[in-house]
């Protein structure tokens, strides 16, 4: 469902060294990353800050496109066919909403489903299943603006999906909750993935949402891939610890690469 094929991605980044003088230099924030997720999987995608998460979520959604190398979601590029794509993924980004600010929840997801040209059956069908998992009853008339952060990011995963898509990509979706939205937020992905076979690719820096939800574990460190395996070989790179915390933090404190 996800193919990425030797991928790399620069920006060259200038500062001013003196009154006329500036130097430009060459960011690696990705290189020379191949890895693949088959349909159906859950795969959390760790690294400490700046390690090239965002990087590598922003070329799948085709919004940067790879400096080299192939990248392939759901069959397509998705920097040339954005639009196709737009129809098999959906995104949710913790830090930020894709709903309208001022707009009730529920008009937010007419103007979706305008936007995906989702029928209009099918659509109030899974509104209806979403509402009902996701407990969106109480505040679909409510202005997003006035929702709190629990509730939007429950609004925020309902519109990325109600187009029913293949692939979900979620960049930090538990951000700022309670241990109550956190449990809600996850026990409704560990379902989405479980019922529905939905390919689920998460960020995030909560180590409780890799325990709980994923069975595989990819790991980026300077824009490279430092590991990828399952929960239980990661706390193997570290016998003795018992905590993920611990096992993270060492592999992300190791040596950079050169
Ligand atoms: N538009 C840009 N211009 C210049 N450098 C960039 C740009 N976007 C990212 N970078 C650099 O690329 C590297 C990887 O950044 P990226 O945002 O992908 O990291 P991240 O793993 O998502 O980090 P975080 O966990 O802090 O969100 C960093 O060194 C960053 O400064």
């Amino acid at each position: 469902m996800i193919e990425l094929d030797e991928v790399g991605r620069t920006f060259t980044v200038s500062r001013r060294t003196g009154v006329l003088r500036r130097e430009r230099r060459v960011v690696h924030a990705v290189r020379d990353l191949s890895f693949t997720v088959a349909a159906g999987e859950f795969v959390g995608y760790l690294g400490p800050n700046g390690a090239g998460k965002s990087t590598t979520i922003k070329m799948l959604t085709g919004i940067l496109t790879p400096s080299v190398g192939r990248v392939r979601v759901a069959g397509l590029d998705p920097s040339r066919r954005r639009t196709a794509l737009a129809r098999r993924i959906g995104v949710v980004f913790g830090q930020r909403t894709t709903l309208w600010w001022d707009l009730p929840l529920k008009d937010s997801f007419q103007l979706i489903r305008h936007l995906y040209k989702v029928d209009r059956e099918a659509f109030h069908r899974r509104l209806d299943e979403l509402c009902e998992v996701l407990e969106l009853g109480a505040f679909l008339a409510t202005p997003v603006r006035q929702l709190s952060l629990g509730q939007r990011m429950r609004g925020d995963i309902a519109a990325a999906l109600l187009h029913d898509p293949a692939v979900l990509v979620l960049d930090e979706p538990t951000i700022g909750l309670d241990v109550v939205s956190k449990a809600a937020v996850r026990g409704f992905l560990r379902g989405l993935n479980a019922e529905r076979g939905t390919t689920v690719l998460l960020t995030t820096h909560d180590l409780g949402d890799i325990e709980r939800l994923c069975r595989r574990v990819m790991l980026i460190d300077h824009g490279t891939l430092a590991f990828d395996g399952t929960v239980e070989d990661l706390m193997a790179t570290a016998p003795g610890e018992t905590s993920i915390e611990e096992v993270v933090t060492r592999l992300y404190t190791r040596a950079a690469p050169s």
